[in-house]
């Protein structure tokens, strides 16, 4: 690979008898990586007995097609191994709040996601607008029932939810070098100054950022770049200008190594971080710490979310009427609209001051004059061994549904919605009349399964 030559002398540098084995690894095949969902059951053993990440036991080697019925029904997300390492590290426990400050397109999310099994509360965040509806798109794929979903930036969501969450994730913008393996273009727009524009950059969004940890809280701050201006200096900053906060020890499996304190200040706290580099383990480069905040006070906070509005009399019967139908033992509370979009808000929020809400929960359907419409969200997030009434539908179905097209049953079953399950797993929902079943598969998420 055609590595720029600044890089090469960089790092030739700092890594000295190491640099030739670091270089050469560029040289190698990247590996893939998957992540199983593990609210989805009946997996076929092809995907859950590939090799397993060292680290994360719902991790594997190998990779699953976008067009496959195991990505679209969320039953596992593609990721690149070593970023697997990011979400295991941070491993909320159920229950807690957690804040994924830049999160598109959203694989630290939905592995954060798996970790809280639907409890607590996961804020997931992205400035770009663009980006925010991949995230939004993943969330809603992988089935999280307790996602709220923000577009902004950092410093308008930090006076919404000061001292707030149990763990902040800031899986920083950064110059990308740990990407140039697997994506030579992230070398293209690389150069010194570059890498202190990003160091910049990460400063100002972790200065946000740590104001939002709760004291006792952790903040796990990463990045896909060798670059120690990002890495170990960043922390080495952190630490000498927020003294409440300190470096906790990350447990290192699998090739993964401490991080390098000389390529700091030498405060040797530093080698707690962990440095994931491709000539010594299964993965691309980053790099990934975990700050702890002293105990103490909270800030107060004062005030609520006020998001969307109460249910009619009239809705509240069509929802109650589908859900009960439809959803059998399912329950959700919280539930408001907007604009006539139903969803189920995982807790009450603090006074959202300024922020932009992307999505206040689960979207559950919409109301259409006299009907109630139920979600592709609701769909994936639902449990097909739960729902009181599915159909099981063919690959061949499957194919049609997915390119949008209606299928035709052999018999006729009761007119109405149906969670739509293929090889157990529920890939949206789908209205039956007569012996049809009419297409409610997201326009602009279809597409078309080639034969081999
Ligand atoms: C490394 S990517 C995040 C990848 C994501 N966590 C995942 O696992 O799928 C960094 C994200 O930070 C966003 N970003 C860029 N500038 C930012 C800023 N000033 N504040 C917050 N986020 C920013 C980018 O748009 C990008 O989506």
């Amino acid at each position: 690979m055609n590595l720029p030559d600044d890089f090469v002398t960089k790092y030739q540098r700092l890594l000295g008898t190491e640099a030739a084995a670091f270089l050469a690894s560029f040289d190698t095949p990247s590996l893939s990586g998957y992540r199983v969902n593990p609210t989805h059951h009946d997996l076929p053993t092809t995907l859950t007995a590939a090799p397993t990440v060292a680290y994360e036991p719902l991790g594997h080697f190998g990779s699953v097609s976008g067009r496959s019925l195991m990505h679209q029904s969320g039953a596992v997300y593609s990721q690149e191994p070593s970023a697997m390492f990011v979400g295991a590290t941070a491993a909320p426990k159920v229950g807690e709040r957690v804040l994924d400050l830049c999160a598109a397109p959203g694989g630290k999310t939905t592995h954060l996601a798996s970790y809280l099994q639907g409890t607590g509360l996961l804020v997931t965040n992205e400035i770009n607008r663009k980006r925010v509806k991949v995230l939004a798109e993943n969330v809603e794929r992988f089935g999280v029932p307790n996602a709220v979903i923000f577009n902004d930036a950092p410093e308008q969501l930090s006076p919404v939810f000061p001292d707030y969450f149990d763990k902040v994730l800031v899986d920083a913008p950064c110059s990308g070098e740990g990407m140039f393996r697997k994506d030579p273009a992230a070398m293209t727009y690389w150069s010194l100054d570059y890498v202190n524009d990003c160091a910049a950059r990460q400063r100002d969004i972790l200065t946000e950022a740590l104001k939002m940890v709760k004291p006792g809280g952790q903040l796990i701050y990463s990045t896909c770049t060798f670059a120690p201006e990002e890495d170990e200096q960043m922390m080495a900053w952190v630490l000498q200008n927020f003294p409440e906060f300190h470096l906790v020890p990350i447990q290192k499996v699998g090739g993964v190594v401490d991080a390098r304190p000389e390529w700091a200040d030498g405060n040797p706290e530093l080698a707690k971080a962990a440095r994931l580099f491709p000539h010594l383990m299964q993965g691309e480069g980053h790099f990934v710490a975990k700050l702890e905040r002293d105990t103490g006070d909270a800030h107060e906070l004062r005030g609520s979310a006020t998001l969307g509005q109460a249910l009619t009399r009239d809705q509240q019967k069509l929802w109650q009427d589908f859900a009960d139908q439809v959803l059998g033992q399912a329950t959700f509370t919280n539930l408001v609209t907007v604009k006539d979009q139903l969803f189920a808000l995982p807790v009450t929020l603090p006074d959202l001051k300024h922020a932009h809400v992307f999505r206040p929960g689960l979207h559950l359907g919409v109301f259409k004059k006299n009907r109630f419409e139920p979600a592709y969200a609701l769909a994936l997030a639902s449990d097909p061994q739960v729902v009181s009434r599915s159909l099981t539908i063919t690959a061949d179905q499957w194919r049609a549904w997915v390119h949008g097209d209606t299928f035709t049953l052999t018999t006729a079953p009761e007119k109405g919605w149906y969670l739509l399950v293929c090889a157990g797993q529920p890939v949206g929902f789908g209205k039956v009349v007569g012996n049809t079943v009419k297409n409610f598969f997201p326009k602009g998420l279809r597409f078309t399964v080639y034969d081999h």
